[in-house]
């Protein structure tokens, strides 16, 4: 594609991203930020080449960097912008960038107002180093607030390329949230590649039997009625807490283990939770809901 004098900085940094899907929950603590996650790292594993990002525009709230065994990284900036923590190490084909990196300490709290929040989301937009991404992931905060209408408005010269996916528990108030979830993406035109019902039962450690706690099957009924796709439920599942709730302190064996050819730990580590046998599906119903909406191409090696 040749370079226009005219691009906006988003335009011009996302212009090699193939795919940007934003994720989306109307409550708060439904696992958005680990289904991300899981996104990431399946669409990450879907080939040896594929590259991928994932910007945590939860600016009060940014878990991704933990989650991915990353916390504690810092971001440099180089003459030509900021360049993102890779989880992958020398691989670099799993770029990451979160308010959490830019954090003097972990603990610190982010109080902004709407108008700063704006200015940092533009920021990780127009300002970081993506390079080229057949994907890039978007964890937000849950329901639709001024960061949402943020990343709408900068990612409007790429909209042809955006896309959703709505999180949501099986309870009756967590649908009520993502019902509303939902209404805004049909206010702002975003496509929605489907619905995943998290938390959907109980995964016994011992066994690995599957039992419904909580009730299930609110997610599947809501994406039946509202005609989106049900993308497939993910019970509770206790090693993938240990391994996202612990996956900074593995961090330093994970560089050990990773080399530019090496899977990197913390994928091997997910690839063996039952959730990961579950998220392939999810991962290939929305590919495919992709496809449909526009062509999903890879970035070249
Ligand atoms: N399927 C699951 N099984 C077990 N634990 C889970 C599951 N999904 C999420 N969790 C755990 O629940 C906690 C909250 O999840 P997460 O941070 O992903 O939620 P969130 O919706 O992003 O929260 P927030 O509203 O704070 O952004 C985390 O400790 C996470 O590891
Ligand atoms: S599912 Fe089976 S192994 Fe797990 S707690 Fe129940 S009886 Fe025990």
């Amino acid at each position: 594609m040749a370079n226009d004098p005219q691009e906006t900085g988003v335009t011009k940094r996302l212009r090699s991203v193939k795919n940007v899907i934003i994720v989306l929950s109307g409550k708060g603590g439904v696992g958005k930020s680990s289904v991300t996650t899981q996104l990431a790292l399946n669409l990450y594993a879907s080939s040896p080449t594929a590259r991928v990002g994932i910007l945590d525009v939860d600016l009060t709230g940014p878990s991704i960097p933990r989650m991915l065994g990353v916390d504690g990284h810092g971001v440099h900036q180089s003459s030509d912008g900021w360049v993102p923590v890779y989880a992958d190490g020398p691989s670099a084909r799993l770029a990451c960038m979160s308010v959490g990196f830019l954090l003097k300490n972990k603990g610190d709290s982010v109080v902004w107002r709407g108008p700063k929040k704006n200015g940092m989301i533009r920021q990780f937009l127009s300002d970081v180093r993506w390079g080229e991404l057949d994907y890039l992931v978007i964890d937000t905060p849950p329901g639709t607030s001024d960061e949402h209408l943020s990343l709408l408005e900068h990612l409007g010269p790429v909209h042809a390329r955006l896309s959703s996916v709505i999180v949501t528990t099986p309870q009756a108030v967590a649908l009520l949230d993502a019902m509303k979830c939902l209404s805004f993406t049909r206010a702002v035109n975003l496509p929605v590649l489907g619905l995943i019902e998290n938390m959907s039962g109980y995964v016994c450690p011992c066994c690995g039997e599957i039992s419904n706690v909580f009730s299930t099957g609110g997610g599947e009924d809501m994406a039946r009625r509202e005609q989106l796709t049900f993308l497939g439920s993910l019970p509770v599942d206790t090693e993938l807490v240990t391994l996202l709730d612990a996956a900074a302190e593995h961090d330093a064996e994970k560089s050990a283990m990773t080399s530019g050819t090496e899977p990197f730990a913390l994928l091997s580590r997910y690839e063996k939770t039952s959730s990961a046998k579950l998220f392939k599906g999810i991962v290939s119903r929305a590919l495919g809901k992709l496809t449909g909406e526009h062509a999903v191409e890879e970035a070249g090696p």
